[in-house]
């Protein structure tokens, strides 16, 4: 297989088992990114890909070469792997230039060649006119900038990323997130990505592997996760939803899933992630706010559920209405437009599709508590 393969990965730290036997490829100039809450495995997963952490069992191999294994292991500057890291860790006493020239002067590279491809990589970056300057006369972003300048002169098979926007602020994080991916595309380099930041992963990704206790809990495209989770932990990491526990009482001819709530009112969802689940069965759904619609006449589709609601709360942000509707004794959240008029205490009718409504059997649905409406409050917005 071309690309990286980790298969049934385990490591312990002691008693601790930070990854329990995870297996996952990464497919030629793809960006993958293992994404998570802290604690979950994801450096520890990127460690051992770069040969950094010895893994207790699995494989790790790289076109089809096995780099990590039973009585295999490849030392990290044999993998042609390179990383950048959330502390940038360039050498402040060394110029732009030298710093992205030192794993090509280590190989004793020709000056003529390294020249050119320092250069080339710091036009890449946006720092050509940066090479004399030293790391201590540079901003956070120029730094990280610096960081992926050298990870790429060296044209490694595979770039990792481990957290390397964390410590910059919200509008530079954003706009490096845009250079970076413009960056690996145009590049084709194929990369690892670790963040615990959804909207990052959203963001960057062709694929996301969605971490949990040293597990998988999901992998799929930034879609995939965002519009069919498998899970409550996957509905609520990816975005922000309303979640409700419901039982099942049939799945139509036509796909389309009857449930019955906690307050006996009839959901509509899509069957997709129900086939083979007996009626009765406890199921979780998840809404996303900007699914329902307020206004039947714009909300298009086929509109199977319309619930009767009062306003409880609306929160203008500019570009839409964040606000909290009261249905069956649930609080749930929509989006609305800004000129939605939505004044606590008003009545209002919602409108949801069966097919933008996920519902799933969850690990988790035996420890719910009835009638909860979770993710979606404003203390959790
Ligand atoms: N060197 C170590 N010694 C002991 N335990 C460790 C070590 N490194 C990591 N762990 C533990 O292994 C588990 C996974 O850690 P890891 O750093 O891989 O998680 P993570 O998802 O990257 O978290 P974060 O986003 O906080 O970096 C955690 O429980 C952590 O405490």
């Amino acid at each position: 297989m071309e690309g990286l393969a980790v298969e049934n990965l385990v490591v312990k730290y002691g008693n601790v088992t930070a990854v329990r036997g995870i297996s996952f490829d990464v497919k030629p100039g793809m960006l993958t990114t293992l994404l998570g809450p802290s604690g979950c495995g994801k450096t520890t997963t990127l460690r051992c890909i770069a040969g950094l952490e010895k893994a207790d069992s699995g494989s790790i191999s790289y076109d089809d070469t096995v780099l990590s294994g039973e009585r295999q292991h490849v030392p990290p500057n044999k993998r042609q792997f390179n990383m950048v890291f959330q502390s940038y860790a360039i050498w402040p006493h060394m110029s732009v230039f030298d710093n992205v020239a030192y794993s090509l002067r280590i190989r004793k590279e020709n000056k003529e060649t390294t020249k050119e491809k320092v250069r080339k990589a710091l036009g890449t970056v946006g720092l050509a006119q940066f090479e004399d300057r030293y790391g201590t006369e540079l901003s956070g972003g120029q730094q990280q900038r610096v960081a992926v300048a050298r990870a790429i002169v060296s044209s490694p098979k595979l770039l990792l990323f481990d957290e390397p926007l964390s410590n910059l602020d919200a509008s530079l994080r954003e706009q490096l997130r845009i250079e970076m991916v413009a960056i690996q595309r145009e590049l084709g380099i194929t990369a690892v990505y670790v963040t615990h930041d959804q909207l990052e992963a959203m963001s960057m990704s062709d694929e996301i592997i969605l971490m949990r206790d040293g597990v998988i809990e999901q992998q799929g495209s930034p879609s995939d996760l965002y519009k069919s989770p498998t899970s409550s932990f996957a509905a609520s990491f990816v975005g922000v939803t309303n979640m409700l526990t419901a039982r099942l009482r049939e799945v139509d001819s036509s796909g389309v899933a009857r449930l019955e709530g906690d307050d006996g009112e009839v959901i509509y969802a899509s069957g997709d992630q129900l086939g083979g689940v007996a009626p009765g069965t406890s199921v979780t759904v998840s809404i996303r706010p900007h699914d329902i619609g307020i206004d039947e006449r714009l909300s298009g589709g086929a509109n199977h559920n319309r619930w009767r609601g009062t306003v409880e709360r609306a929160l203008y942000v500019g570009t839409h209405v964040d606000a909290w509707v009261n249905v069956f004794s649930k609080s749930v959240r929509i989006t609305a437009s800004p000129q939605a008029d939505l004044r606590p205490g008003s009545a209002i009718e919602l409108y949801a599709d069966a097919a933008n409504v996920v519902a799933f059997v969850d690990k988790e649905t035996s420890t719910a508590e009835p009638s909860e409406v979770r993710s979606a409050l404003p203390n959790q917005a």
